[in-house]
């Protein structure tokens, strides 16, 4: 065993200008970086626990979850490792085995992983189009519910991904909502790329629950996500152990009880703010994919942008990559050299972006520098 490699762990990138939009929404600012000092040992929001996490009031975890219910709108929060626990959780609540869920093309695979694990059947809603779009029909919902009624199969859950993780394409989820509500059917939104990046309105949208993601979204070093519910559902979802009582099971007593609560919740100030300044973000967004556009970059998913990922089809990379020696790592590497990162290696087909939270000067740079790259290289092949 070499005990040395673990020793003085470092992190290549950690001060370049990170374009991976899985990462852009999870960056800490200042405030949640001193906060990890003062909480940085095992069991370190747990000083005045009497038993149940989310009601510790030092820190202020009691409090916390009632803001978070407050500023996504809905009546209840818990606390759990991410997104993908949160959609785990309320299925496995309350659903019956063998039930069946219905949910988007473009929802992620954690939503698929976590209605297998909880022993239930899929039926997907495709898109109104394909290629370029990507847009999922969103009436077609009725359709599948109308279908599966028709067969006499039971609904447990209609699951929706507010932003997609491949298109980032934003879906009217209260069109969702109000299918749901007529059908009596419970309505989760997947919000892991809403939820802290901009605003979102459980009750507007007549969700049941909302799963969020701290270290995707809400500027948390994580895992760590959130479950907003409704009060219709409290007994489900907090149901507590008939052996000790004062934990509820779903949880397994406490999920998240460390840094990654810590870093969420000193986050949130910072979040709150943010969350308020999603015009600007998308004003950015917009300019980037204007600008890369003309280099012959082509925007995929619906347009304009409502959100900040954005996914291009870049054959001018690939005409590039064929002819560079350094093959489809070419992009990447002057990328590196110009101090940024984040587009993955040897991928020159399609490449997928983002640029939110960066300063208006970050978003030229960028803009820039992938214009001298691929005019730098048209030259010289
Ligand atoms: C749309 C979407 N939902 C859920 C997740 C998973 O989030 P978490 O890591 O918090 O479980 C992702 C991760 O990429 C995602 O893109």
């Amino acid at each position: 065993m070499n005990l040395d490699i673990y020793k003085n762990l470092h992190r290549a990138n950690r001060e370049l200008i990170n374009l991976n939009p899985i990462q852009r929404g999870g960056i800490l600012p200042t405030e949640a970086k001193k906060a990890i000092y003062e909480f940085w040992d095992g069991y370190s929001v747990c000083d005045f626990c009497s038993g149940k996490l989310d009601e510790i009031q030092n820190p202020p975890i009691c409090k916390f979850k009632e803001d978070l219910a407050e500023f996504i709108n809905m009546d209840f929060v818990r606390f759990t490792h991410g997104a993908r626990e949160g959609k785990f959780i309320v299925m496995h609540s309350i659903c019956e085995e063998n039930d069946y869920i219905v949910l988007d093309k473009n929802a992620h695979y954690t939503s698929y992983v976590a209605a297998e694990r909880a022993k239930l059947n899929v039926v997907e809603v495709g898109y109104e189009e394909e290629y370029p779009t990507y847009k999922i029909n969103l009436e077609g919902y009725k359709e599948v519910l109308d279908n599966l009624e028709d067969e006499n199969k039971n609904v447990g859950l209609v699951l929706l991904t507010h932003v997609d993780g491949n298109f980032g394409n934003l879906n009217d989820a209260k069109k969702v909502g109000k299918i749901a509500k007529k059908k009596g059917v419970p309505f989760l939104l997947n919000c892991a790329y809403t939820v802290g990046r901009m605003p979102v309105d459980g009750k507007e949208v007549k969700a049941d629950f909302i799963v969020a993601s701290g270290h995707k979204s809400m500027a948390a070093s994580g895992p760590i996500g959130i479950l907003g519910f409704s009060e219709e559902f409290e007994d489900k979802i907090a149901k507590r152990s008939e052996k000790f009582p004062i934990k509820e099971i779903e949880f397994l007593g406490c999920t998240s009880r460390g840094l990654p609560l810590i870093t969420l919740m000193a986050s949130f100030p910072y979040v709150v703010e943010r969350v308020k300044r999603w015009d600007e973000e998308l004003k950015k967004t917009r300019y980037l994919v204007e600008e890369l556009e003309k280099l012959g970059f082509k925007q995929l998913g619906i347009k304009p942008k409502e959100h900040d990922l954005v996914k291009f089809e870049t054959p001018i990379l690939d005409e590039i990559s064929k002819k560079d020696k350094r093959k489809g790592y070419f992009f990447y590497e002057e990328l590196k050299k110009r101090g940024i990162v984040g587009i993955k290696p040897g991928v020159t087909k399609e490449v997928k972006m983002s640029v939110y939270g960066l300063e208006w000067e970050q978003v030229k740079y960028v803009v820039e520098s992938i214009k001298e790259i691929i005019l730098q290289s048209h030259h010289t092949l």
